[in-house]
């Protein structure tokens, strides 16, 4: 597998910003014929590291090399034409052509090509190979697997020999992720050099050859999977041990949600939620499974003021029917959403973002006042939830993408919210931060917070909830105590595969 000379190698590479050594010296060798995973903590250094090898960041110090000669990668286009290639987590294609027309723009000379040659040239490049798709469709009606099997193609027709992919499976459905790794198999027994960025250490201990840890910027660690554990590694990431996830509490008497008869529409107005009903008690965390499109992004929204529907929602007995998702904020209802970026303002600062919510307020008290009190207000959040850098002046742009969720979670949880919607809450997050969040949200429950948590991560769900409901086609199946629910029942109420009775 491992050949004599790498393909690619980092030598000495570091990379500092502003106030950061994103990079501390780190050296990594790539091999043809390998899956090498990238772990780390947020803010650890991956995504630099990742740049640094697609001409995105010229490092500050180090060295690249290809088949042993030292190269210089000053841009995407430079490393497009090396053979190195990055797959991102959101693919950019044109949504409204079709599968083959985006592949053009990876083919020399494809532009001047009729339709019907374009297809017959693309037909004969592709057959038979690893990853299939359908030239003729539209890519803005492809899952969000195949727009990144359309990627990783696009890649391939340009002749890339170093795949990058940044945390591949965080955008597929469950079922989407083991035909992705057996395609990177087939692709690493063609002879390519695969890099990928994981949070998920059972996916990386069985998918990948060679596991790199950085930690603080520093390579801690290089090690074959085959003689890694998942506790090992956690120990490398975070240089302690993850302590052990609190017990749930039963939750309280009463009722703190009320969902009844809930109709919602979708964008092109069918029928995405049909008549749902389910209440959710005080302290209680009640679980939403599904697979993408089956009505959840609706139903949150729905919830928390972004969308219009038919049925009752009460809260405490309130009606919420008509509210702005800021009215429902200042009664209590709090929101992490699924996109962050919808949460947040990237140019502004952290503290900024942390005031999002409340910056009416803040206003209303005095506006000479605020830069400088929103900054000290944020100090205490940005310790409690460990954001990196803890700098509130600090353009959020400019976080790690863990980092800029757990900034979202610090401004929703602070104040007293009585519900929280939370979609995907520890999405891109890492394994120390996944525990601080499970930990948050057990103990607000215990405090009497009612959850409502919306997660395709299966273990975090039943590991979390009291409850479990799954929604599909629109239909919710549940919420079922967890007890009664088996991984495969809750698979069955997923794909509407047979009676979902206990
Ligand atoms: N353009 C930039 N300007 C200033 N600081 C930056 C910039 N890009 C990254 N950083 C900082 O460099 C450090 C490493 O960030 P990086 O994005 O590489 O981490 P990561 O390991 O990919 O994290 P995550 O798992 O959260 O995505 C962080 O402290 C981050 O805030």
């Amino acid at each position: 597998m491992e050949t004599s000379s790498p393909l690619l190698r980092l030598a000495d590479i570091t990379k500092r910003f502003p106030g950061t050594v994103a990079n501390d010296g780190v050296s990594v060798d790539f091999h043809a014929g390998e899956v090498h995973a990238l772990l780390g903590e947020n803010g650890a250094g991956k995504t630099t590291l990742m740049n640094i090898l697609y001409g995105v960041h010229p490092p500050d110090a180090g060295q690249l090399f290809w088949e042993g000669r030292p190269v210089r990668i000053g841009s995407p286009a430079q490393a497009l034409r090396r053979g190195i290639a990055l797959v991102p987590q959101h693919p950019l294609l044109v949504e409204r052509h079709t599968v083959a027309e985006n592949l053009v723009l990876g083919l020399p000379g494809g532009f001047f090509l009729s339709r019907r040659r374009l297809l017959a040239r693309l037909r004969e490049r592709l057959a038979g190979h690893p990853l299939q798709v359908d030239l003729e469709a539209r890519v803005d009606r492809l899952s969000a697997g195949e727009k990144q099997r359309l990627e990783i193609l696009r890649a391939l027709l340009r002749g890339s020999r170093v795949l990058i992919l940044d945390e591949p499976t965080s955008v597929l459905t469950p079922q989407e992720v083991a035909p992705l790794f057996a395609q990177l198999a087939q692709l690493k027994a063609q002879g390519l050099a695969i890099l990928f960025i994981s949070h998920k250490l059972d996916e990386v201990l069985a998918h990948a050859d060679r596991i790199t840890v950085l930690r603080g910027g520093k390579k801690v660690g290089e090690l074959a999977a085959r003689e890694a554990t998942q506790a090992g590694l956690v120990r490398l990431m975070l240089g302690r041990e993850v302590a052990p996830r609190p017990a749930l509490a039963p939750p309280q008497p009463g009722v703190r949600l009320e969902v009844k008869g809930l109709e919602v529409r979708s964008g092109r107005g069918l029928p995405a939620v049909k008549r749902a009903s389910f209440h959710v008690a005080p302290g209680e965390i009640v679980g939403i499974a599904g697979v993408a499109g089956s009505g959840q992004r609706e139903l949150v929204e729905a919830l928390t003021g972004l969308r219009p529907f038919q049925g009752q929602l009460t809260l405490n007995g309130q009606p919420l029917a008509g509210l702005s998702p800021a009215r429902l904020f200042s009664l209590g209802v709090a929101h992490v959403p699924e996109e962050r970026a919808a949460g947040t303002v990237p140019s502004l600062s952290v503290a900024e973002n942390l005031a999002l919510r409340t910056y009416d307020t803040a206003l209303r008290q005095g506006p000479w006042l605020v830069p400088a009190r929103l900054e000290r207000e944020a100090v205490e959040p940005l310790r409690a939830y460990q954001v990196s850098p803890p700098q509130p002046r600090t353009p959020l742009r400019l976080l790690s993408g863990g980092n800029i969720q757990r900034v979202v979670l610090a401004r929703e949880l602070a104040g007293s919210p009585q519900l929280l919607i939370a979609v995907h809450p520890t999405y891109g997050v890492d394994v120390g931060a996944t525990e601080h969040v499970h930990r948050l949200l057990i103990q607000r429950a215990q405090e009497g917070l009612s959850v409502v948590l919306v997660t395709e991560d299966l273990d975090e769900l039943m590991a979390l909830s009291h409850r479990v409901a799954a929604l599909y086609q629109g239909e919710l199946r549940g919420p079922y105590p967890v007890g009664e629910v088996s991984l495969e029942r809750l698979g069955r109420m997923m794909t509407g595969a047979g009676e979902d009775a206990a």
